[in-house]
């Protein structure tokens, strides 16, 4: 990093302006697909000390400074749509940091063609209140070594200067790929999903060049791909992952929840249940694929006939996309747990659209399509 002195170094003056006042007086909803500028102002979300940053020049300016002023930060890199699962992160980072910085950009490349990039949920608003509260939160908890400082909402042509790359399987454009372990299990089904979370990842770092980075145990094939790029491209930063956190019967948070609706958000921790049912196998001191998984299967197969005795306005279909038992660190299928190594069990499952919608029914976000949840659990090493 290039360092000037303190004084070439000195923050944009702040506004208080609200955020949400400019926003509204130039375009009805926060829209990170379009460029906006609003001079020199570094903007902040109300009744906080939070800026946001939206370019990228600000965004390093700020982060100079703390290098000068020796203060580490935490990166927590998100899509927004915030919930209890992303606060436990940066909650982690600032006990860790000075700053903290978090995130939030929905990342075109890692949506494939036929993926939900435009349903993809966006409460900027929202967001902005619970980092409010998180903030106030904080304060007042002295146990934190800093606090949220910033949040990086960049736009698609600031995250992709030579224009924004295809989402096709075989477009052409400045990638970071990191293969085998990005093209097995979700990368079978979303084959260009993790080519865009490592390109954006990169870029993210490269920007914010933060000490920590912060993800969550829920996307634990993307923890695994993102340790191997700082790994291997010898990225100077530790690679921080925080435990998947529930709603209280199981079904773990997750930003897509909302598209399931009331009928299948019932059914919706039979992922998790199945994924238990291995766990406890392993527990019990079971080590073989079969003596793990076929348990698993088992249950799987019978919650689904059970929902298949149920009347079509009251049941729920869903596929299982994969349950893996895999190495914790290639994940790649074993056969047998290595018990000094541990394994990760994980899985997918497609909750398909409600039979005989009722008048008046709860469908979700964006009206039933097919939705795709994923789960894990980390069988720990043992001894
Ligand atoms: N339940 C959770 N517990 C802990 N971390 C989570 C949880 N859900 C998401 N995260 C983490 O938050 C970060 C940002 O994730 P993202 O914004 O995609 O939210 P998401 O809920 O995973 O969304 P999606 O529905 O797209 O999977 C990632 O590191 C992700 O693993
Ligand atoms: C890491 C990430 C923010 C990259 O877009 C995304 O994949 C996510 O939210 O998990
Ligand atoms: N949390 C993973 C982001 C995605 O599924 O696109």
């Amino acid at each position: 990093m290039l360092l000037q002195t303190p004084k070439a170094f000195m923050p944009f003056p702040t506004s208080e302006i609200g955020l949400f006042h400019i926003l509204r007086r130039s375009q009805p909803r926060f829209d990170t697909t379009r460029s906006i500028h609003y001079g020199n102002k570094t903007l902040k979300i109300p009744k906080t000390s939070i800026k946001v940053f939206r370019e990228v020049p600000k965004l390093r300016e700020w982060r100079r400074q703390q290098l000068l002023d020796y203060r580490s930060v935490g990166l927590v890199p998100t899509m927004g749509a915030l919930h209890e699962g992303h606060i436990s992160l940066i909650r982690m980072a600032a006990r860790e940091n000075h700053r903290v910085v978090v995130s939030i950009y929905v990342n075109p490349t890692q949506f494939g063609v036929h993926e939900d990039l435009d349903s993809y949920p966006k409460t900027w608003e929202k967001d902005c209140e619970m980092l409010r509260e998180l903030d106030q939160e904080l304060a007042e908890d002295g146990s934190n070594l800093g606090t949220v400082s910033a949040v990086f909402a960049p736009t698609t042509s600031t995250m992709y200067p030579s224009g924004r790359p295809s989402q096709e399987v075989d477009g052409k454009g400045s990638f970071v790929t990191i293969t085998p372990v990005g093209e097995l299990l979700e990368g079978t089904t979303r084959p260009t999903f993790f080519r865009g979370v490592a390109t954006v990842c990169m870029k993210l770092f490269n920007i914010v060049a933060p000490e920590r980075v912060y993800f969550g145990q829920k996307d634990v094939q993307q923890t695994v791909v993102i340790k191997k790029m700082v790994k291997d491209f010898f990225l100077d930063m530790d690679v921080v992952v925080g435990p998947t956190q529930r709603e209280p019967d199981g079904l773990a948070l997750s930003s897509r929840n909302v598209y399931l609706g009331t009928r299948r958000r019932k059914v919706a921790t039979v992922l998790s249940k199945v994924l238990q049912v291995a766990e406890a196998g392993y527990l019990r001191g079971h080590r073989s694929r079969d003596e793990l998984l076929g348990p698993a299967g088992e249950l799987a197969k019978l919650l689904l006939m059970e929902q298949n005795q149920m009347l079509p306005e009251e049941r729920v279909k869903f596929e299982v996309d994969y349950i893996s038992l895999a190495d914790p660190e290639t994940m790649e299928e074993l056969e047998e747990v290595d018990e000094t190594r541990g394994a990760i069990l994980s899985g997918a499952i497609k909750m398909l659209p409600v039979e005989s919608p009722q008048p008046g029914e709860d469908l979700g976000l964006s009206d039933g399509p097919p939705v795709r949840l994923i789960d894990n659990i980390i069988l720990k090493p043992i001894g």
